[in-house]
């Protein structure tokens, strides 16, 4: 039920927004563990957590927790663990060995992530990094500007994936240069698919953008999703947000 089909591009759902809203109270409401399996049980295909360091949102005990559930309660569910593998996401690779491990250039108290990796000059450092998650068994995808010239680059450090940046995607629409602006994102996917990557995007998706990037966009395996989904879910609940969600995927594809 949850495994995306190979054409089907995967709803990995990020529960960030879920954690920022419980850690206002000292109750564990909402939890991210009961929000993760509604959404699983809805059809969701993967969980996303980007533990920060400041742990604003997702803490180390979350991380955790979901990995517990995902390996008890759904095997085969993808775990996807974002962040700086400078600052703290090696440890939780090293530990956990999620199925997916993103690589994110952030700073230590980003306000939210806001650009992607940049080659050469981030090559050499993350090579080994990349290497090392690999041999865990751990698929790495490294986050990235839409830019099809670095995409070469991201292949030859070793990554399995990239995931496009998507906030240029969705500030654009309604701009003059929407159609421009999508275009370099399937021209990004393009070069990283013919390089040999997998393409993964994310960041300010929603239901009123996803459809259109989707059909636009070649072969995207997964779309993690928080910011705009958890929104919707505080309206319509978690399992109705996942099948919206859902239908924007399947819409892409008819
Ligand atoms: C890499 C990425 O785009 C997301 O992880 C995004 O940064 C969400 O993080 P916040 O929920 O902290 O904004
Ligand atoms: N990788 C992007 C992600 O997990 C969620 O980003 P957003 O939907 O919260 O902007």
């Amino acid at each position: 039920m949850n495994t995306a089909t190979s054409s089907r591009t995967a709803l990995s759902v990020n529960v960030n927004k879920v954690a920022l809203l419980r850690n206002t109270r000292h109750l564990g409401i909402p939890s991210v563990v009961r929000a993760a399996t509604l959404c699983l049980q809805a059809g969701a295909h993967g969980i996303t957590v980007h533990p920060r360091p400041d742990a604003r949102h997702i803490r180390t005990g979350d991380v955790h927790e979901l990995h517990a559930l995902l390996k008890q309660d759904w095997p085969g569910v993808e775990f996807n663990i974002e962040g700086n593998p400078f600052h703290n996401l090696m440890d939780f690779v090293r530990e956990l060995r999620p199925h997916q491990a993103t690589f994110v250039p952030d700073s230590e108290d980003q306000f939210t992530s806001d650009h992607g990796w940049t080659f050469p000059q981030d090559a050499e450092r993350l090579r080994p990094l990349i290497a090392e998650a690999k041999a865990l068994g751990v698929r790495v995808s490294l986050f990235m500007d839409p830019a099809p010239e670095m995409m070469a680059a991201a292949r030859a450090v070793g990554a399995d994936r990239v995931e496009l940046y998507t906030e240029g995607y969705a500030a654009s629409r309604g701009r003059p240069d929407a159609d421009a602006v999508l275009a370099r994102y399937a021209a990004a996917a393009q070069a990283a698919q013919a390089v040999g990557l997998e393409v993964n995007a994310g960041h300010d998706l929603s239901q009123e953008n996803l459809t259109d990037f989707l059909r636009a966009v070649p072969q995207v395996k997964e779309v993690s999703i928080g910011h705009a989904f958890v929104a919707d879910a505080l309206e319509a609940g978690y399992a109705a947000a996942t099948r919206a969600y859902l239908a924007c995927i399947e819409a892409a594809a008819s």
